[in-house]
């Protein structure tokens, strides 16, 4: 007996070692596929976000810049934004969990097919008034996020303000901060109530849908009962059929909550397709030779706006000219320029190219090197900020820096940290910032590394000391020798050089002529010139 004993608990020893190794290597299996199937799937969200963002930059970078002029481009950008940093990812994981759904109803389904088939469609109708709630609320909850996209747009924009660094200074000199933040608070407010009263409405409708399934099942249940009373099945088969049919309700319930989600996806999918489907020049502008650029009664209103800002405008740059072009605020000469450069259509009228319209303005942008009076400082290296003037081309770090002197740079980049690849921005580690005057040598040290034959400087001196402002105008035919220059300053004695100057009022060239002329015109011209160069005696 103890040896019968011993030879069968042996023998269990022996036969549960396996079993033992089995689960220890289930177990392990199921953990390395875990562990692998979340790496998967982090990584999946990462890529799926990153391939998203770059479709939604892609079409952002590609927009012409009369696109930025409309408020309702922004909402598509930022509802494109909003569907590629999330919804993509959400696609993702609501497709893996519906397999496993299906996988679940199937396989309760097939028992009920055996059982009771007669149940299943009573499942799928007792599932049907969730599924139609959760459609409304989709549908509901998409419309708020279109009519709240404007609040959200400003909501986030004065959360820019607060947090920049370069709004830091003005808005702590004000203590504005408070009033920004109440602002803020409005703005969210605003938005937490259109969620607040969806969220209401999807609560009420999904109790009643809920109520409604209910009823179905209950309905169900007493049939039974009534079955089992009158003897036509047993309560056994009842009660598996009655389980059975509480799982697969549930199941679609589940199954419809997910469809639902990615229904909503897809909604804002197509918000994402919308605005990827504005169309954008696919084509590169054929290459020209430069030539006189020329205003031809132009005439131009803002997109969105019907004041015309420009009328019947002309005005020529030949090349190895310099231009310079005057006039009061707001009369119009940014405009031009920006025209000359091809950002913009004119309205009316056209900018010829040695007497031949421009059918493509994008040959202008080609030809041109623009210095904004609100150029960009790239919060990027010293270097980054000059070759940015050809990103096409490769590097040319000898052409930088001849760059730099040409703009009076180069002493203070070469005295940067790390020379020219110091970061511009003190939000980045070993950042340093610079001057305004600095900044501006940058932008205009970008011009010359561009090295185009149409050179617009728009207010080029206002950051510069007096003494590198005169410099700077007194050699520009000889920095930008053989290029046509059109230059706009508030400061007459430094275009009194100029080949020919255009004053502009309200939108029209006034007068035209040199210096000279004007002078003896004794016109609007001569008059703002006799004003300033008295306030300097
Ligand atoms: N993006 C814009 N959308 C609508 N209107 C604009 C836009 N930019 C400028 N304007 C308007 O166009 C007019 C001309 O502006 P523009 O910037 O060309 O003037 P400016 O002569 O360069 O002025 P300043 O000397 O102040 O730089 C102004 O009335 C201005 O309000």
């Amino acid at each position: 007996m103890a040896t019968l004993e011993a030879a069968g608990g042996n023998g269990f020893r022996a036969a549960s070692i396996p079993a033992a190794l089995a689960i220890v290597v289930l177990g392990s299996a199921a953990g390395i596929v875990r562990a692998v199937s979340t790496r998967i799937q982090r990584m999946l969200t990462v890529k799926v976000d990153r391939h998203a963002t770059a479709i939604v930059l892609r079409s952002a970078v590609q927009a012409e810049l009369s696109e930025f002029e409309d408020p309702a481009f922004h909402d598509w950008l930022q509802r494109a934004v909003f569907a590629s940093r999330s919804r993509l990812t959400m696609l993702v994981t609501a497709t893996v969990a519906i397999g496993q759904t299906v996988l679940a109803a199937v396989a309760i389904a097939g028992t009920f097919v055996s059982m009771a088939w007669w149940l299943l469609p009573v499942a799928a109708v007792s599932a049907l008034p969730v599924l139609k709630a959760a459609r409304d609320d989709r549908n509901s909850r998409h419309r708020l996020h279109h009519a709240l996209s404007e609040n959200r747009r400003r909501r986030e924009y004065l959360e820019r303000l607060l947090t920049g660094r370069d709004e830091a200074k003005e808005i702590r000199a004000l203590r504005l901060g408070r009033a920004l933040r109440d602002r803020w608070d409005a703005a969210y407010r605003q938005e937490i109530q259109g969620h607040s009263e969806a969220n209401r409405r999807y609560m009420w409708s999904s109790l009643g849908a809920r109520a409604a399934a209910d009823v179905v099942v209950l309905a169900v249940v007493g049939g039974g009962i009534w079955l089992v009373a009158v003897s036509v099945i047993d309560l056994a088969t009842v009660a598996s059929a009655l389980t059975g049919l509480w799982f697969l309700s549930t199941r679609a319930q589940m199954l419809g909550g997910l469809l639902s989600g990615i229904g909503e996806s897809v909604l804002y999918l197509e918000d994402l397709r919308t605005f990827t489907a504005i169309p954008s020049p696919q084509t590169t502008p054929p290459r020209v030779v430069m030539g006189t650029v020329q205003a031809d009664q132009v005439s131009f209103a803002y997109p969105g706006t019907d004041r015309p800002v420009l009328r019947d405008v002309t005005v020529a740059v030949k090349p190895g000219e310099v231009i310079a072009l005057v006039g009061e605020n707001g009369s119009g000469k940014t405009t031009l320029a920006k025209i000359l450069a091809g950002l913009y259509q004119p309205d009316d009228g056209s900018v010829l190219l040695d007497g031949t319209p421009v059918a493509d303005i994008r040959v202008l942008r080609d030809l041109s090197a623009v210095v904004f009076q609100d150029f960009v400082r790239y919060k990027l290296s010293a270097i980054d900020n000059v070759t940015f003037g050809r990103p096409e081309a490769p590097v040319d770090v000898e052409r930088a820096w001849r760059a730099l002197a040409q703009a009076g740079a180069d002493a203070f980049v070469a005295s940067l940290p790390t020379g020219a690849e110091t970061i511009l921005g003190k939000e980045f580690a070993c950042g340093a910032d610079l001057s305004g005057g600095q900044w501006q040598r940058l932008a205009i040290a970008r011009a010359f590394y561009r090295d185009a034959p149409f050179v617009i400087l728009d207010e080029p001196t206002a950051a510069l000391d007096p003494k590198a402002e005169d410099d700077l105008f007194a050699r520009i035919r000889n920095l930008f020798a053989n290029r046509s220059v059109l230059m706009i300053s508030h400061r007459f004695s430094s275009v009194r050089h100029a080949d020919r100057i255009y004053v502009m009022e309200d939108g029209r060239v006034i007068e035209e002529g040199t210096h000279e002329s004007l002078m003896a015109r004794h016109g609007t011209y001569a008059q703002l010139f006799t004003i300033q160069a008295r306030s300097y005696r």
